[in-house]
């Protein structure tokens, strides 16, 4: 199957969850596609692509953007630094608040993420664009580079291309 069949095929594996994690959210669920070996890998592949060698660190963001940051980086042969929530890292060098659909969080980062790093950062979803931004914002204030961003789905009547307009996107909802 050429590789444009296989992204076809990703998008049809995410699965829709109406009124989750509160009434009137339509819960976009990547966990068969996460399942699936073919979409999975031809997901992360997609969406490194524009940006490979001009990064050596994976940023993702808790908790979905881990593994598409964990399975990037490996394929990639670069590092990974994990952008958590707060209250979860030892030892946090920099935080960022930021809102999303249904919430206010705050993530932090640790000492590894270094100045001068070009960063790739990853999650699943785009939604209101809280959540990149703030990621974005996190690598900065630690004086490195966000080479680019990109997540599989957005969720594009919430409006975050407007927040983060540069961000690689596989697939829109
Ligand atoms: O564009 P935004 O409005 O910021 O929303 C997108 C974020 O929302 C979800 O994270 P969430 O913190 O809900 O959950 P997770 O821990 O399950 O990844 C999703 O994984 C994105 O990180
Ligand atoms: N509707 C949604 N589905 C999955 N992840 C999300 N993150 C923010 N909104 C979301």
């Amino acid at each position: 199957m050429s590789a444009t069949s296989e992204i076809a095929r990703a998008r049809s594996l995410i699965r829709v969850v109406p009124d989750h994690p509160s009434p009137g959210v339509a819960f976009q669920d990547i966990t068969p596609l996460l399942a699936d070996a073919r979409a999975l890998r031809a997901c992360v592949e997609a969406l490194v692509a524009p940006f490979e060698g001009r990064f050596d660190l994976v940023a993702g963001l808790e908790a979905r953007g881990f593994l598409l940051a964990g399975a990037a980086a490996v394929l990639t042969g670069t590092g990974l630094v994990p952008l958590r929530k707060a209250g979860r890292l030892p030892a946090p060098a920099a935080r960022a608040d930021y809102t999303l659909e249904y919430g206010t969080a705050s993530i932090e980062v640790s000492e590894d993420l270094r100045a001068g790093s070009r960063v790739l950062l990853l999650d699943d979803v785009l939604a209101t664009g809280g959540t990149l931004a703030a990621g974005r914002r996190l690598i900065e204030a630690r004086g490195a580079e966000v080479v680019g961003a990109a997540c599989l789905l957005e969720l594009t009547a919430l409006g975050g291309r407007a927040v983060v307009p540069d961000t690689h996107v596989l697939f829109a909802a």
